[in-house]
């Protein structure tokens, strides 16, 4: 199989495409932590290009702190935007099919329904922004090209919501979660596999596609389930979003429909429960 270059290899998803690569018993995918590929950075880029020639980039590499970036708007720029065209001019000097991952940050998040991938997008933070800008500079700078946006992602690697419950409801006997933001919680394992299916069926349905679990859930819903699942005696109160405040504004309402991403690669998708079940009975038996 051709080489596939991952960047942003360290993170939380490029750590669950390892876990997938190993599964599916692929050997030809390289992940590159920030040091060996920064994507900010156009000669780091070209060697990188120039030692794998790859036939896919897989881009997990982010600036993903949403909060700071209110801040860093600059820093979160460089990285989701101009990175992301870097690594969109070379893929298509190199004739690489680019996979990015993206958000539902891209909407403002009020829609009634599920939201499409050509609905309208309008950013309500300075990440959403730099992600909608690097969506675009990909469709400006090459047509091999698949740009999924998920939501909510969580697995047993790097920092997530799953995790920082699991600690808190260790430590504390009442834990306070927004109720009145909805979308649907993604287990990035599910989201690498995916991925994986459109690399080992050599699709060129390119474009923009929605993926996330299936389902609808608060963060109230999601870090219940957590707690039932992992048998954590903590009390759980609802809050607004008005009693919780953040630097950075977020879309009240992120569900996606996926039935694009379903009907291209002909595949179900796992309802969010199920998904967060396996994940906290790895979490706990590791
Ligand atoms: N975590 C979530 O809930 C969601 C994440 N996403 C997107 O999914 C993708 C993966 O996210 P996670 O793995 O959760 O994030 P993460 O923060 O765990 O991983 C991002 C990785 O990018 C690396 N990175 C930062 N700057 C870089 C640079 N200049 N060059 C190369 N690497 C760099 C970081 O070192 C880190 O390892 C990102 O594109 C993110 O925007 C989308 C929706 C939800």
């Amino acid at each position: 199989m051709k080489n596939i270059v991952i960047f942003g290899g360290s993170g939380q998803l490029g750590s669950c495409f390892k876990q997938v690569a190993e599964n599916e018993g692929i050997t030809t995918m390289h992940f590159l932590s920030s040091a060996e590929g920064d994507i900010a950075d156009v000669e780091s880029l070209k060697s990188a290009f120039q030692k794998y020639e790859p036939a896919y980039i897989i881009n997990c590499a982010a600036y993903t702190a949403v909060d700071k970036a209110e801040d860093e708007t600059e820093l979160a720029a460089k990285i989701n935007t101009t990175g992301v065209e870097n690594l969109a001019k070379l893929a298509a000097e190199y004739g690489s099919t680019l996979i990015h991952i993206s958000t539902d940050f891209v909407f403002e998040g009020n829609s009634p329904l599920p939201l499409k991938e050509d609905d309208e997008t309008k950013p309500v933070n300075v990440y959403g922004q730099t992600k909608l800008d690097g969506e675009k500079a990909i469709q400006a700078n090459t047509d091999k090209y698949f740009i999924l946006r998920t939501s909510w992602l969580y697995s047993e690697y790097g920092n997530n919501f799953a995790k920082t419950m699991l600690k808190l409801g260790s430590e504390r006997d009442e834990l306070k979660i927004i109720a009145d933001q909805v979308g649907t919680p993604t287990y990035a394992i599910d989201l690498a596999f995916t991925v994986v299916q459109l690399i080992l069926t050599e699709s060129t349905a390119y474009g923009i596609y929605h993926y996330s679990n299936e389902g609808v859930a608060s963060w109230y819903d999601f870090a219940k389930a957590i707690f039932t699942l992992a048998e954590t005696p903590v009390k759980t109160l609802p809050i607004p979003t008005s009693e919780y405040k953040t630097k950075a504004t977020r879309p009240a309402y992120s569900v996606m429909d996926k039935s694009k991403i379903k009907a291209a690669l002909g595949i179900e998708i796992p309802y969010w429960r199920d998904s967060l079940h396996i994940c906290i009975n790895r979490l706990l038996n590791n």
